[in-house]
C-alpha cells in the first residue's frame, strides 16, 4: 500500500508494508517502547527502525492509572495516530489489549487502527478487565473466544486490504501452562495471526522452545524491564528465536526517576537543576521545531524568522 507522507513530502510504503519488510528481513526488530509524543520523538531522533506503543505507559501517561484494562480504543487509538505520524516511515506496533470487546469491537480496532496509520498491533486473550501481562491473578477466555477474536481482526485486515501485522497474545502461561499457551498460539496463527507472543516467557528454555514449535512464525519477545521475564540482549534473543523484541519501560521508567529526582530538587533546594542546554528552542526542535519552520517558509510565510 501507498500514501503520502506527511512529514516529508514522498509518497512512502504504508508502514505496515515496511514492518512487513523488516520481519522478513534477518534482523531481529528492536522496538523501544514510547508512551508519549515526547518519548517517539526521542526514539525517532536516535534512529530506531520501529516503535512500540506501550498500553501501560499509555495509562499511565494519558489517564495517570494503572494497567488494568482502563484505557478504552478511543484512548489507545488516538494516542496511537499521533504517535505513528510523528514520522509515518518508521513502523509502530501498538498495544491492543484485548480489542476492546466482541468480534465487531474487534473489527472495528483494527480497521481504527490501521486508518491511524498503525503497522501492527497485539491482541490478547485476557478477560476484558485485564491487567499487566506481568501482575498475578490474571485470568483467560477461552481459547475459541480468543480464536474469534484473532479471526475478526484477520477478517478485518482482509476487507481493508490492509497490511497491518496481526500479533496474538496469549497470557494463558501464568495460569494454564506452557502447553496450553502454545496450542493458543498455533490456533491464532491458523485464524490469521502474522507474529505470536507468548506473554511473561520465565527462562531460556520456554523462549526457545516457543520459537522452535512455532517455527515459521515469528515470535515476539517482551523484554518488559524488571517483570517475569529474565533480560536478554538482542543478540541472544535472536539465538533463541525471537523476531521481534519490545522494551515497553525504557522511556517510561528513567522519565519516572529523572521527573521525580527533579521535582525533588525543587521542593528541598528551590531549583530545578535543569541542564542549562535544555532551552526552549532546544526541547521545541526535539519535537520538530525546524520542519515546522520549513513547511512556514515554503508556504511563504515569515512567521517563524526569529526563532
Ligand atoms: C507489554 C505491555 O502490554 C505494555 O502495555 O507495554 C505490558 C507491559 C507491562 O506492564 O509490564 C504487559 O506486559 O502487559
Amino acid at each position: 500500500m501507498t500514501g503520502t507522507n506527511g512529514s516529508n513530502g514522498h509518497v512512502a510504503m504504508h508502514a505496515a508494508t515496511r514492518l512487513r519488510q523488516l520481519l522478513s528481513g534477518k534482523e531481529i526488530i528492536i522496538a523501544p517502547g514510547v508512551y508519549d509524543g515526547f518519548s517517539a520523538r526521542i526514539a525517532l531522533g536516535e534512529g530506531f527502525d520501529c516503535l512500540y506503543m506501550t498500553g501501560a505507559g499509555t495509562c499511565a501517561s494519558k489517564l495517570g492509572q494503572p494497567d488494568l484494562g482502563l484505557a478504552t480504543l478511543n484512548d489507545m487509538r488516538e494516542h496511537a495516530e499521533m504517535i505513528a505520524n510523528l514520522n509515518p516511515n518508521v513502523p509502530l506496533i501498538a498495544d491492543a489489549d484485548t480489542g476492546y470487546g466482541g468480534p465487531n469491537m474487534v473489527a472495528r480496532t483494527v480497521e481504527q487502527y490501521h486508518r491511524s496509520g498503525v503497522a501492527g498491533l497485539h491482541i490478547e486473550d485476557q478477560i476484558q478487565s485485564k491487567r499487566c501481562g506481568h501482575l498475578m491473578g490474571k485470568e483467560v477466555v477461552s481459547t475459541d473466544i480468543f480464536v474469534s477474536r484473532i479471526r475478526a481482526a484477520a477478517a478485518a485486515r482482509e476487507k481493508l486490504g490492509s497490511d497491518i501485522v496481526l500479533i496474538a497474545r496469549t497470557d494463558a502461561l501464568q495460569t494454564h501452562g506452557f502447553d496450553e499457551a502454545v496450542k493458543r498460539l498455533r490456533a491464532a496463527i491458523a485464524a490469521g495471526a502474522d507474529v505470536a507472543f507468548l506473554e511473561g516467557v520465565t527462562s531460556k528454555e520456554e523462549a526457545r522452545e516457543v520459537c522452535r514449535l512455532l517455527s515459521p512464525s515469528p515470535v515476539l519477545l517482551n523484554m518488559v524491564e524488571n517483570g517475569a521475564t529474565p533480560s536478554w540482549t538482542p543478540e541472544e534473543a535472536k539465538e533463541l528465536g525471537f523476531r521481534i523484541l519490545i522494551w515497553p519501560f525504557a522511556a517510561i521508567a528513567p522519565a519516572y526517576e529523572a521527573i521525580r529526582s527533579t521535582y525533588r530538587s525543587i521542593k528541598e533546594t528551590g531549583s530545578s537543576g535543569v541542564n542549562p542546554e535544555f532551552t526552549p528552542s532546544a526541547l521545541f526542535n526535539i519535537v520538530g521545531l525546524k520542519e515546522a519552520v520549513a513547511v512556514d517558509t515554503a508556504a511563504g510565510g515569515s512567521l517563524y524568522n526569529k526563532v
